[in-house]
């Protein structure tokens, strides 16, 4: 199987690599080991390598769409069942190439946006890990709907690498990773070999149709790196099917695109609530921006959207439409409707006064970028 170098990526501890449906199932028709013999010896060496790796597989229905006498793909209920037919084809497949046990962990966007299933997967991860366990995740597309669903695994992989504490994500496309212009529709396309803020000007260079069988094509890949890199986690999109990439990735070289880490990276908490944490409700209000230790008290909210419970996340935004920060709520929607509207016979300025804020400070991300 090849020429992988036994020299490590340098100061890598833990890794997440996704990798893409074109790469396990690339014709629909089964999982093929094809492509897949130089990622699982990539994961082999990486660990003996001493880092620790986790497994953002897709392909679960490109896998099972062969059982089907009509795998249409826009039939969602067809979808679901083609996911479910063929997640044990692809963990099966992947489970093959080892001689260390690998673990199944399927998850929705649900799951990840609540803090206690949250912090609950993050315990399942690093007991995994503890014990040498590959995870290998991918969406658990079968029970999905679209409000619950994370919808690509570009996304879902950055998600996982925060919630592992990773500091490393590789993720494989079709192509050398992230050029100027869609290099499938423009022979002058350049490669950009480093990415230092992922700006509007760079979402503007991805453009054109997803890959035969995948599902999210560059812009989730972007959208990836920048959920990853504001973690601290330095990102790389590269190619998956030319095994030189991942000699080259094994001996600390850039054989991609590299999307270089915040020097201040988010913490935590924070990193949660922007970007993994479901949005309940609105709150608006007259400022320009919300600083971190800024606490809102009644006053200053204008109106209230949606129905949140006391501590979901709300987003705060202004009358302008700007988004301002994310925060958990100290009160439910109903409490503070009823509070800050003039009800007959109600003195809600004396409760207005005894309230507490409805956000804290040590629960607010601020919504800015890089
Ligand atoms: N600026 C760009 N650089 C690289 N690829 C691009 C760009 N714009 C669009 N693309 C398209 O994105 C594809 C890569 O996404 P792909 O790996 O297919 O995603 P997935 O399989 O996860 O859905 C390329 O094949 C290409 O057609
Ligand atoms: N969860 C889906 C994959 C979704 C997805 O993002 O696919 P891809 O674009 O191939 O990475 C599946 O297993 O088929």
């Amino acid at each position: 199987m090849g020429k992988i170098k036994t020299v490590s990526l340098h100061n890598t501890k833990r890794l997440v690599i996704k990798v893409g449906s074109a790469l396990i199932a690339p014709r629909e028709d089964g999982c093929k080991t094809r492509y897949l013999l130089d990622i699982a010896q990539f994961i082999v060496h990486a660990r003996s390598q001493g880092i620790e790796v986790l497994l953002v597989s897709s392909g679960s229905v490109a896998a099972g769409a062969h059982h089907f006498k009509n795998p249409d793909r826009n039939n969602i209920a067809i979808k679901k069942a083609m996911a479910a037919a063929g997640q044990m084809d692809m963990m099966s497949t992947w489970d093959r190439f080892f001689d260390f046990p690998s673990a199944q962990l399927l998850m929705t966007h649900a799951d990840l946006r609540d803090k206690e299933r949250y912090n609950s997967i993050r315990l399942t991860l690093f007991s995994l890990l503890d014990e040498g366990i590959l995870p290998i995740i991918n969406e658990n597309d079968a029970v999905t709907t679209d409000d619950l669903r994370v919808g690509d695994n570009d996304n879902l992989s950055a998600m996982v690498a925060a919630a592992a504490d990773a500091d490393t994500l590789v993720i494989c496309s079709d192509v050398d990773g992230l050029f100027d212009k869609n290099p499938n529709t423009h022979n002058d396309a350049k490669l950009i070999k480093e990415v230092n803020s992922i700006t509007p000007e760079i979402y503007a260079m991805t453009s054109g149709p997803v890959s035969g069988v995948g599902t999210g094509g560059m812009k989730t890949k972007l959208e990836a790196a920048e959920k990853a890199t504001s973690h601290g986690i330095m990102t790389y999109i590269i190619n998956g099917f030319d095994e030189t990439t991942f000699s080259a990735l094994l001996q600390g070289d850039n054989p991609g695109t590299l999307f270089t880490p915040f020097d201040k990276p988010m913490e935590e908490s924070q990193h949660w609530m922007t970007h993994t944490a479901a949005e309940y409700g609105e709150l608006v209000v007259e400022s320009e921006r919300i600083d971190k230790t800024d606490e809102l008290n009644c006053k200053e909210i204008l109106s209230i959207e949606g129905e949140f419970s006391a501590g979901e996340t709300v987003l705060i935004k202004n009358t302008k439409g700007q988004r301002l920060a994310k925060a958990s709520s100290n009160y439910s929607s109903c409490l503070l409707h009823f509070v800050t509207q003039n009800t007959v016979g109600v003195n809600t300025s004396q409760m207005q006064r005894s309230m507490g804020p409805i956000i804290s400070n040590n629960d607010i991300a601020v919504l800015e970028k890089k």
